[in-house]
């Protein structure tokens, strides 16, 4: 499917679905909305699959591997390297967020969409060996950037055909905080200073580095802020892309999307910005520590479950998020009504 078919399908959510998840909520035998977001989640699902019967059993995460050109001015802690060392031990069971999803019943899929090398990670969507330093050129050409958004369309479509009822967003990539700045200080109209943070553990000196080469790559390529894909293309990078898409697949095949941090948001940004209609199909998840993950979630007017501090990426805040989705399906699924218990079912206080 072509960025432009995905776009075409992207439908608003089931009303009559909706309305009748929130009916079920409603005739459960606790206090009205007691369980707070938990609810308005498993009602944006049902809105999402167009049936209140809300059953959400295979879940995935989709994580985006690549590097980032710009890691060349010294805006990281650690080396290049260090991407497909952690991408390969996504295969291994041996990330972060591999434990967790053993742990909840998950599966991960890791893609690499831009590595400057080769790995056992599939490669079959790879799009370029990393990005160029956009503090001396753009990041990539817009057509790669369609390609990086086209790879996460395509991964959204395996996983609706393999089963999988909701997705979330993962990514590795040394420097993405780095891009996921640029194009969150660009697509805000905000100052870079409030829109960058410390990544995975910068010194305050590379902090400084950090801001100047953002703030020198957005005055040299100059990114128009009213076309996302041109953001992407000159500032951003290809787990930013590959995530964009797997948002924009996700919504064109009714599928729930669940945010994980900073450098996920950020994605989800750029997908709204193409396609305002998919903020409907995202779920968030958590709040990055990274300074600026609240205002992306202003800007998207999406209300996090979790405010954990995590800043670990690879999708692990959106993992933690699933045992929390299992526990509400449970509820709504299994809980007696009003009715079994012969209470008077509560009035809606006007
Ligand atoms: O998800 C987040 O909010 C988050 C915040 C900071 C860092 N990370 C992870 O750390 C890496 C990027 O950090 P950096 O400093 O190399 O730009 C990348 O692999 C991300 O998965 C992730
Ligand atoms: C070890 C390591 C693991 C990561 N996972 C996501 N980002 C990461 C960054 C580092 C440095």
């Amino acid at each position: 499917m072509t960025l432009n078919e995905a776009v075409k399908k992207i439908r608003p959510l089931d009303e009559k679905a909706i309305e009748g998840a929130k009916k079920r909520w409603d005739s459960i035998a606790k206090p009205l909305h007691s369980l707070g977001e938990l609810e308005n989640m498993l009602i944006q699902i049902a809105g999402i699959t167009g049936t209140p019967d809300v059953r959400v059993e295979k879940k995935a995460v989709v994580a985006m591997c690549a590097d980032n050109g710009v890691v060349e001015e010294g805006v990281t802690q650690t080396g290049q390297e260090v991407t497909a060392i952690v991408a390969e031990n996504f295969l291994n069971g041996a990330t972060t967020c591999c434990v967790m999803c053993r742990q909840c019943g998950a599966e991960l899929f890791p893609v690499d969409v831009g590595m400057v090398v080769d790995t056992k990670v599939r490669t079959d969507l790879k799009v370029a060996y990393g990005t160029k330093n956009m503090t001396k050129e753009p990041a990539m050409t817009r057509e790669q950037a369609i390609k990086g958004i086209e790879a996460g369309i395509a991964m959204a479509q395996e996983l609706k055909e393999k089963g999988y009822q909701v997705l979330a967003t993962g990514e590795m990539g040394i420097g993405n905080t780095t891009t996921s700045s640029a194009v969150a200080s660009v697509l805000l109209g905000k100052p870079v200073e409030d829109m960058t943070g410390r990544g995975a553990g910068l010194s305050g000196e590379g902090l400084l580095r950090k801001i100047n080469a953002i703030k020198k790559a957005i005055a040299l390529n100059n990114p128009d802020r009213s076309d996302a894909i041109d953001v992407l293309a000159k500032v951003g990078g290809y787990d930013i892309a590959g995530m964009t898409g797997v948002y924009i697949g996700g919504a064109a095949l009714g599928m729930p999307v669940v945010m994980d941090g900073f450098i996920s948001c950020v994605a989800a940004l750029v997908a709204v910005k193409i396609c305002p209609q998919i903020s409907d199909y995202i779920i968030a998840s958590h709040v990055s520590k990274e300074p600026a993950a609240h205002m992306i979630l202003k800007e998207l007017d999406k209300e996090a479950v979790i405010h954990a501090g995590m800043c670990l990426g690879e999708g692990t805040g959106a993992v933690t998020l699933f045992p929390l989705i299992d526990l509400s399906c449970a509820v709504y699924n299994s809980m007696s009504t009003f009715g079994d218990i012969n209470v008077e079912q509560y009035e809606e206080l006007k």
